[in-house]
């Protein structure tokens, strides 16, 4: 479970970018964040993904304070927790089934790492985190440049699994993608959340996209959250407050 409270972040200008912000999320969900463009929304992950620092404001995870300067905290996190952009730091030049190989570098002894050997058992593994994606056909075949960025996503998406991913933040992951795809990807961070009990936050541009996807809904509006609901469609009112 993840606990924010007042999270708080005001740049050194003093212009405050997000304001009081207060959540629990628990495992299961899937948060479609939605909000207009400089609302605040990618400010809002990369603060509860420890990669900003917030001015006030405490996040606990599991009953866990986490402070934004703990080095110890960002190691956790590095583990625990997957933040996906909306351009996936893949290794193009390798294939699909290598990229989410590399998820479990972190958790590999030193040898393994210097020797690069993978078990039967991960091989498995990570052919079925790809199949779960709908790339098993693409595993091999091609390097990751040769896919398209709704496929790149979905490896993005399986890597995560790999490394054991127990959060996973997505920075608007559907960018520039055709809805199709785009669909798909949500579709299959949908799905894994309920089936691996994760919690999934997702700033989202498209908010029939989010609506029809997450099973709750954030609105950020000039960095305060201004909605907080299960999923469903918003009303005109609900609309005009944050966007
Ligand atoms: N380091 C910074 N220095 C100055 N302004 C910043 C900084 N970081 C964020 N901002 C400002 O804070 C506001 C929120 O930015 P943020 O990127 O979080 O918004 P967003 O909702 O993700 O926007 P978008 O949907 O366009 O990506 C914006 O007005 C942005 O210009």
């Amino acid at each position: 479970m993840i606990i924010v409270r007042n999270l708080t972040r005001t740049l050194p200008e003093g212009q405050t970018i997000l304001s009081k912000v207060s959540f629990q999320v628990d495992k299961g969900e899937f948060v479609g964040l939605i909000g207009a463009s400089g609302s605040g929304k990618s400010t809002l992950l990369s603060c509860i993904a420890l990669q900003q620092r917030w001015t006030e404001g405490q996040l606990i995870v599991d009953g866990t304070e986490l402070s934004d300067k703990n080095v110890m905290d960002k190691l956790k996190l590095r583990k625990d927790w997957a933040y996906l952009e909306e351009r996936p730091a893949l290794n193009l030049k390798k294939n699909a089934l290598k990229n989410v190989f590399s998820g479990r570098f972190f958790q590999l002894p030193l040898w393994r790492k210097l020797t690069g050997t993978v078990s039967t058992e991960e091989h498995i593994r990570a052919m079925d985190y790809l199949e779960r994606v709908g790339l098993i056909d693409k595993a091999k075949m091609l390097p990751a440049e040769k896919l398209s960025g709704g496929e790149q996503q979905r490896v993005a998406i399986a890597r995560a699994l790999a490394q054991g991913a127990k959060v996973i933040l997505a920075d608007e992951p559907t960018k520039g993608l055709d809805p199709e795809s785009a669909g798909k990807v949500l579709q299959d961070l949908r799905a894994l959340c309920k089936d691996q009990d994760l919690i999934v936050i997702c700033a989202m541009q498209n908010l029939e996209m989010a609506e029809r996807n997450a099973t709750r809904l954030w609105g950020l509006s000039g960095g305060r959250l201004v909605l907080d609901i299960p999923a469903r469609k918003l009303t005109q009112r609900e609309k005009d407050m944050i966007l």
